[in-house]
């Protein structure tokens, strides 16, 4: 932040007037101030005068410093002998992450002093095999200069080991580099952060936040395949449209972000259904009055919104059929239920859903940043204690394939074709796409999002035009619940199922979360 040559000496008030703004300032600007000195009579001197100058502005941004410092402003406490590890992609969406590390990133580090190891990626599972063996007691923490895609390679490399559990939360800052760049979009968007409408800034606003930022905790999503594959996502996963949009636009990436948007104009034209057995467990802990409080609020501010949400019957109905939707072709038979998932139960709703204004079921809601209470959010979030004590008794990670196992008995089945069965929690999947506007990375929950197969074309092409701004949810016909656990089985023998992004075998998927495990770096 501060360069300084040797050459003439600025007046001492005349430099704090400069540098003072920078510690003050709250916007994220990178800004080099040029302090010259020519008091000493040789260049060594004044090199030597103008370095204590350098070393002084450094030392006042130290969160210690008693003016300027915040105790949270700065975690990693940095000695000496501590590094970071950057991790980069030079292949990431358009390729342009190294260069984001060369102009953006490095900068900040070396202006913050902070010592780091630098690895450019060679090869897909790079960076996964590298986390295996990491020797966690070298870096503070690992910063990714990618896309979503290498961060889930770090991920399930540090998911893979032995001490899984603790490797799991080595603080992570995710620096965008790629065409997939939801998380450090989301963390923005959470923090709020007053740069987040300039996308220019977001690489800086990352780079900061690993030089600055304090861990906060983040879910993790620990996914069992039926062949007893394991994955650790922090993202997104599901089958259906926007999947098939991701994977199938892979051969554009050179387009960035834009690839998404030109191959969904696509999938109005041509979409495909998908038949599908979900079972999953709703998220307990939204209270009913306070749901209620906020389905008023919706009402109140949603009777100008043409399309309105019909009354969602919480029964084993794939959809909530629309007045003018078609029926839908497939009927829930609980019979067609695959032998081998044996115990999924009959959906049975116990509770008087007609209680609620809107005729929403339980705990189904409608988004937009206007449809809860953000005080409910920021209580639950902060309320929440992280429980691993399930997993812990099953062998942790480790655990036997929960397919062994039927569906739990409080969970809920349906059945059906789906346009998109998605599974959210983050609030973007991109920098350009928000699917939860609510979604706080530590809230615990995901977010199920369903589309029914009987979706008109007009009816996709409004949830595609609306996920820029989680809108699409309002689209009638369009299910979100929020669930801790989900089971999806698909009945066709092929399609595309991702996890974060990243294509896996198409083959049943059994889902829980991993509360609070890992620790993002935000400020
Ligand atoms: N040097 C490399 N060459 C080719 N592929 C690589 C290299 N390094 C990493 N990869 C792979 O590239 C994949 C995508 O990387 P990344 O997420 O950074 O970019 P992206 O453009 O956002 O991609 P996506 O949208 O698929 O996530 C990673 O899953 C990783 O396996």
């Amino acid at each position: 932040m501060a360069h300084v040559v040797s050459k003439k000496l600025l007046a001492t008030d005349d430099a704090l007037e400069q540098v003072l703004p920078l510690c003050r300032n709250p916007s994220r600007r990178r800004i080099s101030i040029t302090m010259e000195f020519e008091t000493q009579p040789t260049m060594e001197e004044n090199y030597h005068h103008a370095m204590k100058w350098a070393n002084f502005v450094h030392d006042m941004l130290q969160p210690d410093t008693p003016i300027f410092g915040s105790p949270d402003v700065c975690f990693l406490g940095m000695s000496s002998t501590d590094k970071l590890l950057v991790l980069v992609n030079p292949n990431s969406g358009p390729g342009k992450a190294y260069q984001i590390f060369r102009k953006q990133v490095a900068p900040v580090l070396s202006d913050s002093g902070v010592a780091y190891d630098v690895i450019i990626t060679q090869r897909a599972n790079h960076a996964h095999d590298l986390m295996k063996t990491l020797d966690l007691q070298k870096y503070k923490a690992v910063a990714v200069v990618a896309g979503d895609g290498l961060l889930y390679e770090v991920y399930n490399g540090l998911g893979c080991r032995s001490d899984w559990m603790s490797a799991l939360g080595l603080p992570v800052c995710i620096i965008p580099g790629g065409s997939g760049n939801g998380l450090a979009k989301s963390l923005a968007y959470w923090r709020k952060d007053p740069e987040l409408k300039r996308p220019r800034s977001q690489c800086l606003i990352s780079a900061l936040n690993l030089v600055r930022g304090t861990p906060k905790p983040m879910d993790l999503i620990l996914i069992h395949s039926h062949s007893g594959k394991r994955y650790i996502s922090f993202l997104s996963f599901g089958l259906g449209l926007l999947t098939d949009i991701d994977i199938q636009s892979e051969r554009l990436r050179i387009l960035g972000e834009a690839r998404f948007t030109l191959w969904g104009i696509g999938k109005v034209m041509v979409q495909r259904r998908y038949s599908v057995t979900i079972s999953f467990k709703r998220a307990s802990g939204i209270k009913r009055d306070e749901l209620k409080k906020s389905a008023s609020q919706s009402e109140l501010q949603s009777q100008t919104c043409e399309s309105r949400r019909p009354n969602l019957q919480h029964s084993i109905s794939c959809h909530a059929p629309h007045p003018e939707d078609p029926p839908s072709p497939s009927t829930p038979d609980e019979d067609d239920v695959p032998n081998e998932f044996p115990g999924n139960p009959e959906v049975e709703d116990n509770d008087d859903s007609s209680s609620f204004p809107l005729g929403h079921s339980r705990d189904e809601v409608e988004l937009g940043r206007d449809a809860l209470d953000e005080s409910l959010w920021n209580k639950k979030t902060s309320t929440r204690k992280a429980d691993y004590s399930h997993l812990l008794q099953k062998g942790g990670a480790d655990a036997a394939c929960p397919f062994s196992d039927p569906v739990p008995e409080d969970w809920e089945t349906i059945k059906g074709e789906f346009l998109l069965v998605y599974v959210v929690y983050q609030s973007h999947i991109s920098s350009s796409v928000m699917m939860i506007p609510e979604a706080a990375p530590d809230d615990g929950i995901m977010w199920l999002i369903l589309m029914p197969g009987s979706m008109s074309r007009p009816a996709i092409a409004k949830v595609l035009l609306q996920l820029d701004n989680g809108m699409y949810a309002r689209v009638p016909g369009v299910r979100l619940i929020p669930v801790t656990g989900v089971r999806i089985v698909p009945h066709d023998t092929q399609g595309l199922l991702t996890i974060d992004g990243e294509s896996i075998p198409f083959e049943p998927i059994h889902a829980q979360v991993l509360p609070g495990l890992a620790r993002v770096l935000v400020r």
